[in-house]
């Protein structure tokens, strides 16, 4: 029979206290909202005494959810936990979470008293806190660096005083895997009320063993977890929720002994929540909810993964809720993820050369850090139909400044060789040049993105401006990219550039699956 593990979310709390975390009110509620789907079992929602503004916030949290816990931290005082009580009150579960530093380094250079001094306020708190809320949890902080014999002390007085769940913090994240287990089993084996209260851990991430210290405390009866979402939380931040949830997904037949009833695919939808709520991006090689997680660049895999998906992935993407696994195409690609990826844009196999074409994607791919799909369009296409460009920009000249109206003429050259020139107002030189265009080649577009990058750097950066036009209302959005120290000159080409492909596209004779051009 496996018992429940308990997963304890602090991304409200100990995750927001890492500097550029911090949340307001509204956002609070709407994370909540998303880890009450994700199914965890306790939120702390904050540090009711801290503000105005995160008293408002435990409290709103507690108001909105439906039927997890709700818990709020306190220090070992009276009014902190008398503030945290009326914060947390209409919550469907509430819990206060109490907590003193136990370690000598604390107790003497922080809170300046000594052991016996720490034990009585730690069991007078949690018997305060007990007198006005069902569920207490106690912590004792910094408890990795702690005396075991005095630990198991503190464990057994605070059981004893009422605290439902007894939390051993690895404060600093100073313990190993191998130290930690034999810290936890000591506590399961020498206290003797342990079987009273669940025993909990949170574990902090300064050596990167957050993870599996947890695990590792899981193994020697730790019935509750304490983590983050995207590992969020105080300096180096906390056991990561998602990894500990899917370690004890993907290795169920390492942890059979434990239930943890957690909605994996809600996982990365709450990654990506916080992360717009904060502004903070996680690395691309996060493990589970990372842009790169399931990725995958070099040819060797990328065949395997085509082959069979288990080759080189050990779970879904799916499973956490992740769009879909994708193959990168870059310079480590090989021929099966090219012609994979051709495929899944319409182009058949025999309808090109295959060697020429990955030839000349490995060229590109040498340049360019990732290879897009339109770039492989145009490959395949100047291929095929190896057609000359439609239209090429001879001369351009823009006049512009604050007191006239932008003009541009344009000069261009067509694939018989006529030369044609025109000119034209607009809203700023870019769109006059657009505008002239139009003008010579009589073919409407309708600009639907337009984006402005530096290539190289240094006052005199190459600038790559890649245009998306809808032409002649044909519903298409082509791309195309112009590069060149002017940004209005880049901006011209990239537009040309657009129709050439779209001209390449409407007359081309290659076959597509997938009809549309
Ligand atoms: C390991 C952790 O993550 S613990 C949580 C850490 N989180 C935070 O500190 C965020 C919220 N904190 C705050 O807003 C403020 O620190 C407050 C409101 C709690 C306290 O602010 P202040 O009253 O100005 O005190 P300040 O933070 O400067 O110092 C902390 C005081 O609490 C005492 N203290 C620290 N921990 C505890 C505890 N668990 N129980 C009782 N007292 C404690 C300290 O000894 C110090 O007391 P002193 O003033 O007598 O020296
Ligand atoms: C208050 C406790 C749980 C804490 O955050 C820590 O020790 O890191």
């Amino acid at each position: 029979m496996s018992e429940k593990l308990v997963i304890f979310d602090t991304t409200l709390r100990d995750g927001e206290q890492a500097p550029g975390f911090s949340m307001n009110v509204d956002e609070k509620v709407r994370l909540a909202l998303q880890m009450e789907k994700l199914g965890v079992d306790v939120i702390e929602a904050g540090f009711p005494i801290s503000s105005v503004g995160d008293f408002e916030a435990v409290k709103k949290v507690a108001e909105s959810v439906k039927e997890i816990g709700v818990a709020g931290l306190c220090r070992a005082n009276k009014k902190d936990i008398e503030d945290g009580w009326e914060a947390l009150q209409s919550a469907p579960r509430a819990r206060i979470h109490t907590f003193i530093a136990t370690s000598d380094i604390h107790m003497k250079h922080k809170l300046k008293k000594d052991k016996e001094e720490v034990l009585t306020i730690a069991e007078d708190s949690v018997k305060f806190a007990r007198n006005l809320c069902e569920d207490v949890e106690f912590s004792a902080e910094d408890a990795t660096r702690t005396d075991l014999d005095f630990l198991c002390r503190v464990v057994e007085t605070v059981i004893n005083a009422g605290a439902k769940t007894v939390n051993i913090p690895d404060t600093v994240g100073y313990t190993a895997p191998i130290e930690f287990e034999q810290i936890i089993s000591t506590i399961m084996n020498k206290v003797p009320n342990v079987d009273k209260a669940n025993i909990s851990v949170h574990c902090h991430n300064d050596l990167g063993l957050a993870v599996a210290n947890s695990l590792a405390a899981i193994k020697a009866g730790a019935r509750q977890v304490e983590c983050t979402i995207n590992g969020i939380g105080e300096r180096a931040g906390n056991a990561s929720l998602e990894e500990v949830v899917m370690s004890l997904y993907v290795r169920k037949d390492l942890f059979d002994y434990v239930n943890c009833t957690v909605n994996t695919s809600e996982l990365y939808r709450a990654s990506r929540l916080l992360t717009s709520i904060t502004g903070v991006e996680v690395q691309p090689n996060k493990a589970i909810v990372g842009k790169n997680a399931f990725a995958h660049e070099a040819g060797i895999h990328q065949d395997g993964v085509l082959k069979e998906r288990t080759t080189y992935e050990i779970m879904t993407p799916e499973s956490v809720g992740f769009p879909s696994n994708k193959l990168v195409l870059g310079k480590h690609s090989g021929r099966h993820a090219f012609v994979q990826r051709l495929q899944d844009l319409g182009f058949e196999l025999q309808s090109y050369d295959l060697e020429k074409a990955f030839a000349k994607f490995k060229e590109l791919a040498d340049k360019k850090k990732e290879v897009y799909d339109e770039d492989l369009e145009t490959i395949i296409e100047n291929q095929i139909s190896e057609a000359k460009e439609f239209y090429s920009l001879e001369y351009l000249n823009i006049v512009s400044g604050n007191t006239s109206i932008p003009t541009s003429t344009v000069q261009i050259v067509d694939e018989k060789g006529n030369i044609t020139t025109d000119a034209s107002t607009g809203d700023g030189p870019v769109d006059a040049s657009f505008k002239a265009i139009e003008r010579i080649t009589g073919i409407p577009g309708r600009l639907k993105k337009y984006r402005i990058n530096a290539v190289t750097a240094g006052k005199d950066a190459q600038g790559e401006v890649v245009v998306s036009v809808d032409f002649e209302k044909s519903g298409n959005e082509i791309t195309g990219r112009g590069y060149s120290t002017d940004v209005v000159e880049a901006s011209a080409k990239a537009y040309l550039n657009a129709l050439n492909r779209y001209l390449l596209r409407k007359n081309s004779k290659i076959k597509k699956t997938s009809e549309g051009i």
